[in-house]
């Protein structure tokens, strides 16, 4: 396997428009096997080998502070990845919607469903869900506010000298004085980082809601029939208890299945480090732009046609990294920061595999799929599909189609029936259902040419290893694979040989000793108690619509539940919002997706469905309430702002208890804002507003908070401090008693007769 990392810029020539350095032969020699235990290799997500848990240096680099830049250096295969010495994120979170599920199965036998809050629920969820169920919410709410409040609302807070970071990082500064475009949301200034710093993106308008050729059946609001939730439902029963249950349950891990197999048998590698092929940078240091133009490429003609059509000039840094080692037929893993051009680094060269194939014969009924893109929620799917259509706009015989949860299947065995593809999108529970149920379908999977795992780290994680397993177990092993992601965690390193060939590549764009998120993103960090969250949530976005009449905000809770809360108490606040969650029918869910994506003056209240690649132009805000599901995640979430290189501002809203989190972040520029001041009226209105919510949405909430944060080791492990805690989050919505949750659940979160929790 080697390795490619992009140089540091230094090392680059900026000025002629060449497309690639010298050849540079540094011949490091790696080994991902070394000497780790054979259990660290087969159950990846569960041990600690000691070797991984140093750290990676990353003296941050702040243009105009320090003056030096890190030194670049290479990593090994056996090397970790800075600060991810996480537990995974698996199953776990399936428990917030465990008790959802059962207290929905008492009043509607199996109308109910389980799913995971994140966007794992795309697929799983889909699996068991009748959106028929009780508290299904239904196309509710898709504008609460309304109208958008006036920003009367004076700034009063000052600059706190003490809450910023070290002299060497960005500095925030008073409210006052700074013109609106440069005031943060929370009163606070951006230094400006670096003169002359240019945005090197290109300009191009965005492209707004790209438009959509039909692939999905969006008229369709239904789901699968009753028979497949109940056995789905059933079927992830079993893996719902701890996080360890599930692992047991995931045959790919425990014994039997590919990924277990393919990583003992790909271990001892030693190849050599490659540096030939990298992109030559456009001159700005923060620009995620190479100066390859898709012309210099060898890409067909019409491709290229469709590629000018959408705007698009030179390659980004990515795309100019992958695409030759990937026309060359190369598998590739890689990893580059997001909104830097990931989905075109892997559709172009797919397509360009589709050209080369022989035409299709013309009675040929059942054309095979020859790529194959598996994404981990449907918004992601239909987007990526969208920019393929784009792409494929002057190939005519080239089709892509999409198969996600919340479409009815039958109508989707039709149109793949109706409409042969060779290009297909999926999220992994919808495929593997095809792959079992519609006529023909594995047949023409048997003609895949290129694999392509968006999000891959997501994608191998336990929510979705057995269906990746299953579907890679469907698809030929003569193939090429394609994996990308934001974040490639050790973890995954060491099981993505499982889809890869050995001498697949990984390739960094992300720069040795920078961070994983953007610098023209700020972040910063509110810890307050949970009795002041409401209230401070109302303040923080008061305050930016302020200072940004153009906002653009996107807040993410913890579960779908909660989502629902807050999008109801922000709704009650006039504010003007729209929610995504889970619980939210599909066809709802795309409606609000595309206005979000072209409107101005809105807030996007959503759980995890939305917290990767979901392509939003021009996000001002991502506000995160509560603890992220893993450091990944949090990478992910902010991600929806500051993309194509714009700035973009993000709040980490954190309870004292949850000020841990910090520590598996502390690489990443978070710097501590000072606590905005809520006044008695603010109080007084939050409070009011949280009276009027509906008492179900309420008890969902808290049982759906309670699920996952007992699904979160580090707060989950001790039940009586959680039930406190947990009943403090009660107390916080306006509850004086907690609401009393089913024995059953509590049985399966493990928490019967835990003092403070009321049962029913
Ligand atoms: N060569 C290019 N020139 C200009 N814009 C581009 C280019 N390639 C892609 N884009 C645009 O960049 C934006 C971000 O791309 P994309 O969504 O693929 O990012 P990503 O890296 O996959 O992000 P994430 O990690 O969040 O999934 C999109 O609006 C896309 O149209």
């Amino acid at each position: 396997m080697s390795i490619k990392f992009l140089p540091p810029l230094r090392l680059l020539n900026p000025s002629p428009p060449v497309t690639r350095l010298p050849l540079m032969n540094v011949g490091l020699s790696i080994n991902t096997r070394r000497s780790i235990p054979i259990f660290s290799r087969v159950f990846p997500f569960k041990l600690k080998y000691p070797g991984f848990s140093s750290r990676f240096s990353t003296r941050s680099f702040r243009p105009g502070t320090t003056g030096s830049r890190p030194e670049f250096t290479r990593r090994t295969g056996g090397e970790r990845e800075r600060g991810e010495a996480r537990t995974s994120k698996s199953l776990v979170e399936d428990e917030a919607e465990l008790s959802d599920w059962v207290s929905d199965l008492r009043t509607n036998s199996f109308r109910g469903r389980v799913t995971s809050e994140d966007e794992s629920d795309s697929d799983m969820g889909r699996r068991n869900r009748s959106k028929r169920g009780p508290g299904r919410d239904r196309d509710s709410g898709s504008n609460r506010g309304g109208g958008r409040e006036g920003f009367s609302m004076k700034r009063r807070r000052e600059s706190d000298s003490d809450v910023f970071g070290e002299p060497t990082r960005r500095r925030t500064e008073s409210t006052f004085g700074p013109p609106r475009k440069n005031r943060g949301t929370l009163g606070l200034q951006n230094e400006k980082r670096g003169q002359g710093e240019r945005d090197l993106w290109l300009k191009r308008d965005d492209k707004g809601v790209k438009g959509e050729r039909g692939f999905i059946d969006d008229d369709d609001d239904e789901v699968d029939d009753g028979e497949d939730e109940r056995k789905g439902l059933m079927r992830n029963l079993g893996g719902l208890v701890t996080e360890e249950e599930s692992d047991d349950d995931d045959d790919g891990v425990n014994g039997n299945g590919i990924f277990e197999k393919n990583a003992l048998s790909s271990t001892g590698l030693k190849k050599e480090f490659d540096m030939k092929d990298r992109p030559s940078l456009s001159s700005s240091s923060d620009s995620f732009m190479s100066e390859t133009r898709f012309d210099q490429c060898s890409i067909s003609p019409l491709s290229l046609r469709g590629i000018k059509d959408a705007g698009y000039e030179n390659m980004t840094v990515v795309q100019a990294a992958t695409l030759p080692v990937i026309v060359k037929g190369k598998d590739v893993l890689a990893k580059a920061k997001t909104g830097t051009g990931k989905t075109v680094a892997f559709l172009l060269p797919s397509i360009e595999v589709v050209v080369k194939s022989p035409p299709l014969d013309r009675d040929q009924k059942r054309p095979p799929i020859i790529v194959l893109v598996i994404c981990p929620t449907r918004e992601l799917a239909t987007q990526a599909a969208t920019e393929a259509n784009t792409l494929l706009k002057y190939h005519p015989s080239i089709g892509v189609q999409v198969v996600i949860g919340g479409v009815r299947i039958a109508s989707e065995q039709r149109n793949l029936q109706a409409n042969p593809c060779q290009i297909l999108v999926a999220t992994p529970g919808r495929l593997k259902d095809h792959i079992e149920n519609t006529a023909g379908f594995a047949t023409r999977l048997m003609g895949v040419k290129v694999l392509v795992l968006d999000e891959a780290d997501r994608l191998l994680d336990m929510g979705f290893r057995k269906d990746i397993e299953k579907i890679i177990a469907a698809i030929p092993k003569q193939r090429q694979t394609l994996m990308f992601s934001a974040t490639v965690p050790e973890e995954v390193r060491q099981i993505c040989h499982a889809a890869l060939k050995r001498d697949h590549e990984f390739i960094n764009t992300v720069e040795e000793g920078t961070e994983d998120t953007h610098s023209k993103v700020r972040q910063m960090h509110v810890i307050a108690p949970l009795d002041k969250q409401f209230p401070l949530l109302y303040v923080i976005l008061k305050d930016h619509i302020a200072d940004d009449p153009d906002y653009k905000v996107i807040v993410f809770c913890t579960t779908a539940r909660v989502t629902g809360l807050v999008a109801g108490l922000l709704g009650e606040l006039n504010l003007n919002i729209r929610e995504i969650h889970s619980r939210k029918a599909q066809t709802y869910r795309t409606r609000v997706s595309n206005e979000f994506r072209k409107s101005r003056g809105l807030i996007l209240v959503t759980s995890d469905v939305s917290a990767r690649g979901v392509d939003y132009p021009d996000v001002t805000l991502v506000l995160q309430v509560g603890l992220p599901a893993s450091r990944e995640q949090y990478i992910h979430r902010l991600g929806r702002t500051g993309r194509k290189g714009k700035e973009g501002e993000g709040i980490l809203l954190l309870a004292p208890w949850e000020e841990f989190f910090l520590s598996t972040v502390k690489d990443l520029p978070l710097t501590k804002a000072p606590m905005p001041s809520i006044d008695p009226d603010t109080k007084k209105k939050v409070e009011r507003a949280l009276s009027q919510l509906d008492m179900n949405s309420k008890q969902a909430a808290y049982q759906a908070w309670l699920g996952y944060y007992n699904s979160q080791k580090k707060v989950g492990n001790d039940k009586y401090r959680l039930v406190e805690l947990a009943n403090e989050f009660s107390r916080s919505m306006g509850l004086d008693t907690p609401p009393a949750i089913p024995k059953l659940v509590l049985g399966k979160m493990g928490l019967r007769n835990i003092p403070g929790l009321r049962t029913k």
